[in-house]
């Protein structure tokens, strides 16, 4: 089967199966979640009931109003028919994902340490804290962290992206996803979930929208519809008694139908429809949202904090020059640089001894293997050796080693500051080197801004969002970087916990902050932000934190999540004007018919000339039900977003979708009523 055949037959499936749900929905215990759309069900079981007995309250009724009633009701049936409808199609998509999630993890066999051995068990039996063996080919039976061993893994399964990624013991990348497969090597991996809460498992809750809770914006707009319900409801019971005022009746039928047309069951239909679309768009991204409040708060974020290395640049910052001080050789200055950078794996620790190779120096591991490593921190901003012999050698952040050479009682070098500033103000990142308390001199690191930067934020300024620039590098350096890429602020020689100051600073002032990391130093701050992006290479810990993780761990993409969640929350507010709008308009339609044979002096309010009293009502609740399906395509795609100030975004939104709301109905109602008197119902 083609690809596009196969597309087709998914949605075709998507849509039958909403058909059906749209039924299934029907059930009281279901709808009742629903006040607008329950109000419109119940309508529907008096109008039936109506229909078999026409005078079940009273009055002396021919068989035309059976026929009436009957219409009145199927109307209704299908209008809360179309709600479900909406609701049904917008699930779909995640179902169908859910279902070929699921697929992937049947069957997992795992090999589980016991004693010395290991043994095949089911991965289903796997707990927290046990120890298992995947080898190459094998499917990784659970999440876990990775203890021993490095490989490349095959993650397409939950990213869909087909490039192998690397895991490996130690650092930031030791997490790995149950259902992914080991391509390489052999890994020994420790289990860090419980059946049943694994990411896979949450993935598949989540697209399925099993989990889904109300957003409180969802809860306080729900509630505010039920209230409009219950007045409207008061004020319909309350036309019994003016009609019989003015010596009529009206009757139970098209009191229901009055009511179903004045309460805001456009909005009320399409709601949810909305709520899940957005986090199905977050998907789409490859972004899993653990909730629909992650996605909303991403709407209305003012300030993003994003890190320097690695997000705003391309992260791989290469050492590219030596550049010795004092009086000191390129040579002596390789011979400790490469010293302090023997066993420091990180990206910029292996960059200096590449280098240094280019530049014919070299020296064997084996020959340190007594010397104690110290891993690099950004605490201390620094790394290197405590060598057997007492000699220290270490490399860092330019005022981290000054300030480590003044406590050792050293000197520095009168040139340091002038070539540290040259590297810095060109962008780079300047690392002294010292060996006890001797400088000899720096280690240029490139890093290239990623292209397309500066447009990216200047969007973010747009649509009023701060962005600051965090990074441990020097002040320089974070200036020509923010300078070239664009942000707003930025904040240098900053500590992870610096970073939780920032958050914390901008939410007193009332503002909802998002950000990005990886690390499990960055944890904290990411459970602090409103909106904390994980990356799916980074840690348990970090992904734990995080409301939302990224599969393709481009810290970049808070820019899209925060434009859908912008985009929900402005489709939102534009069908609910457009609802509430709409119902005015059928005010307009159908008190005058209403009234006319009571009160002759309305008719001047019978502006639009329907044929008959019901005509006017049956047309009324007739474009009520339509108006649900043709707005399912604008609930599910969004409203479109353009980067602008709040307020005149709101200005555009209430003159389009409120005026447009109201002159829609007018035009739509006329039409029905054309058509009803031309079957010749108009006088039933
Ligand atoms: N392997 C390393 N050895 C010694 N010093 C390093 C090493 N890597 C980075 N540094 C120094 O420590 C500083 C802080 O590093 P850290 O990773 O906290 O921040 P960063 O990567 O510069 O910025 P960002 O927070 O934007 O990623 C760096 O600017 C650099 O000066
Ligand atoms: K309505
Ligand atoms: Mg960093």
């Amino acid at each position: 089967m083609s690809r596009d055949s196969a597309q087709r037959t998914m949605s075709s499936g998507i849509v039958n199966r909403a058909v059906i749900d749209s039924f299934v929905k029907l059930n009281p215990k279901l709808m009742i979640k629903n006040p607008v759309m329950f109000v419109v069900e119940v309508g529907f079981v008096i109008t039936l009931l109506l229909t078999a007995f026409p005078n079940l309250f009273g009055g002396n009724y021919g068989p035309s109003q059976r026929v009436y009633n009957l219409i009145v009701c199927i109307v209704l049936l299908i209008t809360v028919l179309f709600g479900n409808f909406a609701e049904a199609i917008a699930e779909g998509r995640g179902k169908a994902q859910a279902e070929s999630l699921r697929k992937t993890k049947t069957d997992l066999m795992a090999h589980r340490r016991k004693g010395g051995a290991f043994e095949l068990v089911p991965a289903t039996s796997l707990r927290k804290g046990d120890i298992v063996r995947v080898s190459a080919g094998e499917m990784i039976p659970a999440d876990g962290e990775v203890i021993d061993g490095m490989g490349s893994v095959d993650e397409s399964a939950i990213t869909g992206e087909s490039a192998p990624v690397i895991r490996g013991a130690g650092g930031d990348f030791n997490s790995v996803t149950g259902g992914t497969k080991l391509l390489s090597d052999e890994l020994v991996v420790r289990v860090t979930v419980d059946p049943g809460e694994s990411f896979l498992d949450n993935m598949i809750r989540l697209v399925e929208g099993a989990s889904r809770q109300k957003t409180p914006n969802e809860l306080a707009l729900s509630v505010l519809l039920a209230g409009l319900t219950l007045i409207f409801f008061i004020v319909v019971v309350t036309l019994q008694p003016m009609a019989h005022y003015v010596h009529g009746t009206i009757d139970v039928a098209t009191l229901i139908a009055l009511l179903v047309c004045l309460i805001p069951t456009t909005i009320g239909a399409l709601l949810s429809a909305i709520g899940i679309a957005g986090m199905d768009r977050v998907v789409r991204f490859n972004v899993i949202a653990k909730s629909g409040k992650a996605v909303e708060a991403a709407g209305d974020v003012n300030t993003l904090i994003l890190d320097k290395t690695g997000t705003i640049t391309m992260g791989n910052r290469l050492a590219s020059e030596f550049v010795p001080v004092g009086s000191h050789s390129e040579n002596e200055l390789i011979e400790v640089a490469v010293l302090s950078s023997l066993f420091d794996e990180t990206p910029e620790g292996r960059s200096v001894i590449d280098l240094a190779r280019e530049k014919h120096i070299q020296l064997s591991r084996e020959r340190y293997m007594d010397s104690e490593n110290v891993e690099f921190s950004a605490d201390t901003r620094m790394s290197g050796l405590n060598l057997v012999d007492g000699t220290v050698v270490r490399k860092g952040a330019v005022d981290a080693i000054k300030r480590y050479v003044a406590e050792k009682g050293g000197l520095i070098p009168p040139d340091l500051d002038v070539k540290t500033e040259r590297i810095a103000k060109e962008g780079g990142t300047p690392l002294a080197v010292v060996r006890d308390n001797v400088v000899y001199g720096l280690i240029y690191l490139k890093d290239i801004v990623k292209p397309g930067m500066k447009e990216r934020f200047e969007e973010l300024r747009k649509m009023g969002i701060k962005t600051v620039m965090c990074t441990g590098d020097n002040p320089l350096t974070a200036a020509t970087i923010a300078k070239e890429a664009g942000v707003d602020e930025f904040i240098a020689e900053a500590k992870p916990e610096d970073k939780m100051r920032l958050i914390r600073t901008e939410q007193e002032q009332g503002k909802l902050v998002a950000m990005s990391g990886d690390g499990t130093n960055d944890a904290p701050a990411l459970a602090l932000a409103d909106v904390g992006l994980a990356m799916n290479t980074g840690t348990t810990a970090a992904k734990e934190a995080g409301n939302m993780v990224d599969l393709d761990s481009d810290p970049t993409k808070l820019i899209e999540v925060v434009s859908i969640g912008k985009q929900l929350l402005i489709t939102r507010g534009a069908i609910t004007t457009f609802s509430i709008a709409n119902d005015v308009a059928k005010y307009f339609a159908i008190i005058p018919a209403m009234f006319v044979a009571m009160i002759p002096s309305l008719k001047v309010l019978n502006i639009m000339h329907l044929t008959t009293p019901h005509s006017a009502i049956l047309s009324a609740l007739i474009f009520n039900a339509v108006i649900i399906p043709l707005l399912i395509p604008l609930a599910m795609k969004g409203v479109k977003y353009r980067p602008m100030s709040a307020t005149s975004m709101l200005v555009r939104n209430i003159l389009f979708y409120g005026v447009g709301g109201v002159i829609v109905p007018f035009i739509g109602i006329k039409l029905i009523d054309v058509m009803i008197t031309a079957l010749g119902l108009a006088h039933i």
